[in-house]
């Protein structure tokens, strides 16, 4: 923690002369300038094993670097040498202090570290993973003061989006800036890392500040939306669909998988079941999307889902997490928690006792895959989850509800006999899915210093809808004895779905 005033604390370095960590062909005091000509704002000089005379050399030398920069330099622990050298100011690290502490007792234009948020390679992590989204509740506690909040622990290139998009409390506080070390100070062209990682801090910013709620809000329906207006996004989004037939990834599970992959191709997807870590990478670079449905989590393919999100997320591909079961059992709670700390996704759907497992709510019991109950307010619980995951949240049951955090749509679609299959809401996650990736197809404009291309809203809605209205159209076939002859049936209305019938049947309430 530092006391100082007027500093840009958004791409701040921890140095470190740690031969394992900067990379062989670079000299530390190099490495320094070119961080600074790519953008670094402030650095902190980080000494592990130097003695007072060396860290001293050290410190001045970086400081004539930095001044040439006019980039404020702050000196690790050592408030004897931060004097020595005239630096703007000294880290101390009070390691164990509570935020809430924190908030009390630091003084006017103090700055936190809030860490670790990823595991990393600098230290033995004597903090324990908070993860993206504990920072964004601890940013919480520091509502209404003026002290800064950097994160810190293995923020990288690759992970630095997701970082700035995750932390953010549900209040709307975003960091300050990420600290980091070991990506920069090891990197083979520290300045052109220097310059990717201000551009993605500009991007968020940028993003973060012009919307009027929120960053997260990856969706075009203006505020001038309506039922109408929804329904022929819908129908637009049908064309989309089938004419990009975007490749919908699943890793969903045994109990669904060929009704799941049937249900895409009526609507116009194109669906791979791969769950394969080693071939996640090369999957994510195609256009589409990603679907992670833990119905038969097992440990041997939770590698897979982790590896999946996460190129998703670095390709800024719609993620939709069906968290089947998630209330369940301890297990299925604690892998669901880490997924969701490790990458973000797009949109979460769940019935209302696995959305309240999630939530942590007693509200609503799980009984197995299904739920027992349903919430008193569900249209604040969706609204508030939204806010705190950072997605799009989709409750489903008799109405489904769909909110960005802003704002909630109730659709009434559907038929009892969609509780009579197994899999229905599995297969709702495949049409979110696959609409999300058409959204994605075309929206390349929202792409920009967000996590995700496209609007997951309309995706989210227009997956829905679909379903529930090739639903109703099955049941009301004279073929349709029973759940047997249901689930054939629906597939077939879906694949013979048109956007002039969205439009005559869409039961669409704005909240
Ligand atoms: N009684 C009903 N009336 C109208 N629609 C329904 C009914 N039951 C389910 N649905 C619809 O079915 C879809 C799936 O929702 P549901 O809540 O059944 O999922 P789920 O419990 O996750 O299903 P599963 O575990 O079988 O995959 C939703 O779009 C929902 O609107
Ligand atoms: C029945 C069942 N069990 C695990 S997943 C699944 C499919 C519906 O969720």
């Amino acid at each position: 923690m530092v006391a100082h005033s007027n500093i840009d604390y958004s791409l701040y370095l921890v140095t470190s002369r740690d031969t394992g960590i900067l990379s062989p062909s670079n000299d530390y005091f190099h490495i320094l300038e070119q961080a600074l000509i790519g953008g670094v704002t402030i650095v902190q000089i980080r000494e592990k094993d130097a003695d007072t005379g060396e860290f001293i050399e050290v410190a001045r030398k970086s400081k004539e670097i930095c001044d040439r920069y006019k980039v404020p330099i702050l000196i690790n622990d050592r408030i004897d040498i931060a004097l020595a050298i005239g630096a703007h100011g000294v880290h101390v690290g009070q390691k164990d202090m509570p935020v809430t502490t924190a908030r009390r007792l630091l003084p006017k234009n103090s700055i936190v570290g809030i860490g670790s948020v990823w595991g990393t390679r600098t230290k033995k992590l004597t903090n324990p993973i908070v993860g993206v989204r504990g920072v964004g509740s601890i940013l919480r506690i520091l509502d209404g003061t003026d002290i800064k909040a950097v994160a810190i622990g293995g923020v990288k290139r690759a992970n630095l989006l997701r970082t700035l998009h995750g932390a953010v409390s549900p209040t709307n506080h975003p960091l300050d800036g990420v600290a980091i070390v070991s990506d920069i100070m090891g990197a083979e062209d520290p300045r052109a890392r220097c310059e990717a990682l201000s551009t993605t801090l500009r991007e968020f910013r940028d993003a973060f500040s012009s919307s009027s709620t929120s960053a997260f809000r990856p969706s075009t329906l203006t505020d001038n939306w309506s039922t109408d207006s929804i329904k022929h996004g819908v129908g637009e989004l049908m064309q989309v669909l089938r004419a990009s037939n975007p490749l919908v990834h699943q890793i969903t599970n045994s109990v669904v998988t060929t009704q799941s992959a049937n249900i895409t191709l009526a609507v116009g997807g194109s669906p791979i079941m791969a769950t394969t870590p080693e071939e996640m990478e090369d999957l994510a670079k195609y256009p589409g999307a990603l679907l992670i449905n833990i119905g038969t989590l097992t440990t041997e393919n939770l590698d897979g889902m982790f590896k999946a999100g996460f190129f998703a997320n670095v390709n800024k591909k719609p993620l939709v997490c069906d968290p089947v079961g998630v209330g369940a059992t301890q297990f299925r709670k604690g892998t669901v928690s880490e997924l969701l700390s490790t990458w973000q996704a797009s949109v979460i759907k769940g019935n209302a006792g696995e959305l309240a497992a999630l939530a942590g709510s007693s509200e609503v019991d799980a009984k197995g895959v299904d739920s027992a109950g349903s919430f008193e307010d569900p249209i604040k619980f969706v609204k508030n989850l939204a806010r705190r995951e950072r997605c799009v949240i989709v409750l489903t049951g008799v109405t489904d509800y769909v909110s960005d955090g802003d704002r909630v749509v109730l659709l009434k679609n559907g038929h009892e006999m969609l509780g009579r299959i197994t899999g229905s809401g599995c297969m709702l996650g495949s049409c979110i899915a696959s609409f999300c990736g058409a959204a994605a197809s075309v929206g390349e404009d929202l792409a920009v210093g967000r996590l995700v291309r496209g609007d997951m809203f309309l995706g989210a809605i227009a997956g829905i809808l679909v379903l529930t209205i090739a639903s109703e159209r099955a049941v009301a076939r004279n073929d349709v004895k029973g759940p047997g002859t249901f689930l054939p049936a629906l597939i077939d209305e879906a694949a013979a779905l048109k956007p002039e019938d969205i439009i005559d049947a869409a039961k669409i309430e704005l909240a």
